[in-house]
């Protein structure tokens, strides 16, 4: 009778996406364009090829996308300079800093820039703490996507025990809050964690935000878990090996069409929610 799932990601985002576009129309009768700037500091290819992305997916349903693009010498000042203009510029609505910036840059200084009421993909200290205690108006985007795809698929996090592998500021912490804030029982763990197969073998729910290819396997899964895997790694591939997790599991998102496009169309959610804020102050 259970019959492993295959969580489609893609067809989650059209699910989001097509919620959207009555909203935007309402915006443009009255006048609002909905905005997002994204800001890219160099040259990193995959890196621009997100960026892409996500200006791409703007324009396609409407939505206005300010791409900057600032040269790999930008100082930690300019960046923040021209943070502080799209602060100040009623026509955006939201603002993406594409992570990571060159190293030479105080990234969380640029961040923490962000004005509260632009911050669309929960990169700020405000923002993740609005998110942790449970009233925040913008989670991070994958975050937010993990959960967008557990409730299109009705899978229950009450009583759940979740084990999130990572714990940077806009994923493994998020994530772990978010889990958490929806009654799942949340261990997270890192690179000091100790005996990483035995923690997740006791997971319900297994969120993968390694950064490292194929890092999870199958026989360190329980039977019938429920993957989710955020990684996005050269070669399309995640953090889960796919196939012996694939085997395991009672329900996965693939590398592509997972997560990934539901990030996207988070995005663009967060941007129209924050053009309707502005439209509610009016
Ligand atoms: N699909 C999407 O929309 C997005 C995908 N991603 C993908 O998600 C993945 C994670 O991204 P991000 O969170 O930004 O990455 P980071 O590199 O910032 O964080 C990786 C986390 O994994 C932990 N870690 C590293 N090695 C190990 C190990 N051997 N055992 C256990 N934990 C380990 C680190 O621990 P420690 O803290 O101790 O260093 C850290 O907390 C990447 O593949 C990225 O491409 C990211 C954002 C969006
Ligand atoms: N401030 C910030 N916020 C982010 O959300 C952020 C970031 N920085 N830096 C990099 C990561 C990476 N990321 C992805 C988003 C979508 C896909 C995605 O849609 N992937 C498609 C495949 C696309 C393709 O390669 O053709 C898929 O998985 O099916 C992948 C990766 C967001 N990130």
């Amino acid at each position: 009778m259970d019959e492993k799932l295959i969580l489609d990601g893609q067809k989650v985002a059209n699910d989001v996406k097509e919620g959207l576009k009555p909203r935007i129309a309402v915006l443009k009768e009255d006048g609002i364009i909905p905005s997002l700037a994204t800001i890219l500091v160099g040259d990193d290819p995959s890196s621009a090829t997100y960026v892409r992305m996500k200006g791409n997916a703007c324009e396609r349903l409407g939505i206005h996308s300010q791409r900057i693009h600032l040269p790999k010498e930008t100082t930690t000042d300019e960046l923040l300079q021209t943070i502080h203009e799209l602060n100040n510029d009623p026509t955006v609505h939201g603002i993406l800093l594409q992570h990571p910036v060159p190293s030479h840059i105080d990234e969380r200084a640029a961040f923490e820039a962000i004005a509260l009421e632009k911050d669309v993909d929960g990169v700020t200290s405000w923002g993740y703490g609005q998110t942790a205690l449970g009233f925040g108006l913008y989670p991070s985007c994958t975050p937010a996507a993990i959960v967008r795809i557990m409730k299109y698929y009705n899978i229950e996090a009450e009583g759940k025990h979740a084990v999130v592998v990572g714990r940077s500021p806009i994923l493994g912490k998020p994530v772990s809050a978010l889990l958490l804030n929806m009654n799942a029982t949340v261990t997270t763990c890192h690179s000091r964690t100790v005996n990483l197969p035995e923690i997740v073998k006791q997971a319900d729910i297994v969120v993968a935000a390694v950064g490292k290819p194929e890092f999870i396997k199958g026989n360190w899964l329980k039977e019938g878990a429920v993957v989710l895997d955020a990684g996005y790694n050269p070669g399309n591939v995640g953090d889960v090996e796919y196939e012996s997790c694939y085997q395991k599991s009672s329900a996965i998102t693939p590398v592509p069409g997972g997560v990934g496009p539901v990030t996207i169309s988070m995005l663009l959610k967060h941007t129209v929610d924050a053009a309707e804020k502005l439209l509610e102050a009016k």
